[in-house]
């Protein structure tokens, strides 16, 4: 298309007109948008022809047996599996099948992984002040030389975890909850628009399930957040729409209450626990 062309359509935004603050576009609604997708492993599909939004600000919990396709809809996302076919986008501007996963990353799409992965010879600020430099070999500062908007950062952080009272302690002596916490914290550093966070309450006691369910229900509104989860009594507790995954598609999508009623997934579901029994 000429550029004169291309300059006349006018419901067309140009990237040079965008603000530069905000450079994930949800004007029209899903921060996530995914369509069509589909990822074979030696010929057989992970993900069918998966088509899936998140609305910005949004919490939505993702379920579905083993082996439904959930890790591999979150390495979609991120950059580290490639669909062979289908359209993910972040926003309205931002094609992820173009980028890389630090390019992802750098976009503000933040992954948790089931398994923490704090430095455990660091104290929890140190943790969170490494988490805020792009260099994770070199621990940057000293306490005095972080400057006004960084210290304020980490004390929200600190405050939105749970975990101020802790903020001297190594984070090797936490409790395994904690550790979560600080990893989630970490991610937060980074004010991410979309947190993906994979089975956040394995392990968990019941009082730390309940500080993880007021913890990313907090963060909704601020960030997106999608968790894949488990534990449906926790993803009860924190969820407003939850998408059911089975066989690498969307097998049925609404509150918790309208899908766990949904014959087709109580036949999934059915069918899992006769598998294992
Ligand atoms: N790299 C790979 N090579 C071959 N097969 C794979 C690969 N990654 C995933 N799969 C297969 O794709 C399917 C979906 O796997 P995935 O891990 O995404 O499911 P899941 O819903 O996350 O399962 P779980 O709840 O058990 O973690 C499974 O049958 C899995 O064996």
């Amino acid at each position: 298309m000429s550029l004169i062309k291309s300059l006349s359509q006018r419901d067309r935004v140009f990237d040079f007109m965008a603000p530069a603050e905000s450079p994930v576009d949800v004007r029209h609604g899903p921060i996530l948008y995914m369509e069509d997708v589909t990822v074979s492993f030696d010929g057989f599909k992970a993900i069918n022809d998966l088509s899936l939004t998140v609305d910005d600000g949004e919490l939505r919990c993702i379920i579905g047996p083993n082996g439904a396709g959930k890790t591999t809809m979150m390495d979609i996302i991120t950059g580290k599996t490639r669909p062979d076919q289908g359209q993910v986008w972040f926003g309205t501007r931002h094609n992820l099948l173009t980028m890389n996963e630090p390019e992802i990353a750098t976009l503000g799409i933040g992954r948790k992984f089931q398994k923490p992965t704090v430095f455990e010879a660091l104290s929890v600020f140190e943790n969170l002040e490494l988490a805020m430099t792009a260099d994770k070999r070199v621990l940057p500062t000293l306490f005095a030389r972080l400057d006004g908007p960084a210290r304020e950062r980490i004390d929200e952080v600190l405050e939105m975890t749970g975990l101020a009272e802790q903020r001297r302690r190594p984070a090797g002596v936490l409790s395994h909850g904690q550790k979560q916490w600080l990893e989630i914290g970490m991610l937060l550093m980074q004010r991410p628009r979309l947190l993906l966070v994979d089975e956040p309450v394995a392990g968990m006691t019941e009082q730390e399930m309940e500080r993880t369910a007021e913890l990313l229900t907090g963060l909704a509104g601020k960030q997106s957040v999608v968790v894949v989860e488990h534990d449906m009594g926790f993803v009860r507790s924190i969820a407003r729409k939850v998408t059911v995954l089975h066989q690498g598609s969307v097998l049925a999508e609404g509150s918790m209450d309208e899908v766990q009623n949904d014959p087709r997934v109580i036949e999934v579901y059915l069918g899992e626990s006769e598998e294992a029994a």
